[in-house]
């Protein structure tokens, strides 16, 4: 695991957005394609104001899926995609297009989202038994939840099923769907970026205490883990 501190949120953004890109560039070399996940919460503003600012501007070869998603319509403001869809595709912030990201099916049941995704997903994966992400890029919420895996839920244990349903969300909508832990550690690379004084207690917790809360239970087993903070987020950690 790496962790890199940097100044200000700022600074998380640039040196989040230099990741992805630096990423983006060798798997399209190595595979003609880039296959990352986005999350949603504080991690769509950071995606929304620092890939516009990348040197790339041809993004024809990136497919973009979603870490999770809430159950709702896409223009209601917890739609993780209509964030993104707003933000970076309608407004022209970059050249993505609506197809370019593997979108969770709409007005169904959770549970059958959540079977949808994962064909979605495995045509991209042919004959795998586990789907191989360039990049999942994730968030760290108060309670130390990631993605849409929370604390103490039965979903944390889940082993069979790419994508689950969930529909006790503790923090609302209750109605989601979530990469589970051994799609998440399949990863080439994790990367969580996180700032503001507000995630410094949960940072320790989950990097210098090792409490077993969801984000601490993100271990690649052959990929790259990165933690990217700033200086607030991080401030507990200077002292270890
Ligand atoms: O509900 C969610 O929360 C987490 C964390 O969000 P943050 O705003 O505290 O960073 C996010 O990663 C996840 O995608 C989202 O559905």
């Amino acid at each position: 695991m790496t962790v890199i501190v940097v100044e200000s949120k700022d600074d998380v953004i640039s040196k989040l957005c230099e990741i992805i890109e630096t990423t983006a560039i060798e798997s399209i070399q190595n595979k003609g394609l880039f296959l990352i996940g986005f999350s949603g919460g504080s991690l769509a503003t950071f995606l929304s104001k620092g890939l516009p600012k990348i040197k790339t501007k041809d993004f024809s070869q990136w497919r973009i899926f979603f870490c999770d998603e809430r159950l709702v319509p896409v223009d209601d403001a917890d739609s993780t995609y209509g964030l993104y869809k707003r933000s970076l595709i309608d407004s022209g912030a970059v050249a993505l297009k609506e197809e370019q990201f593997i979108q969770i099916k709409q007005g169904v049941s959770a549970e059958d989202a959540a079977t949808d995704y994962a064909s979605q997903i495995s045509k991209f994966f042919p004959g795998s038994s586990l789907p191989t992400f360039d990049m999942l890029l994730l968030g760290m919420g108060p309670d130390g939840h990631t993605c849409s895996l929370f604390p103490g839920h039965p979903l944390l244990n889940e082993t069979k099923r790419w994508v689950a349903p969930i529909t006790d969300s503790p923090k609302p909508p209750p109605s989601r769907v979530t990469l589970t832990f051994p799609v998440i550690n399949n990863a080439r690379v994790c990367v969580f970026a996180t700032a503001g004084k507000e995630k410094a207690d949960m940072l320790k917790r989950i990097l210098v205490d090792q409490e077993k809360l969801p984000a601490a239970r993100v271990q690649p087993s052959t990929g790259k883990l990165l933690w990217i903070v700033d200086r607030e987020a991080g401030i507990h950690l200077n002292k270890h």
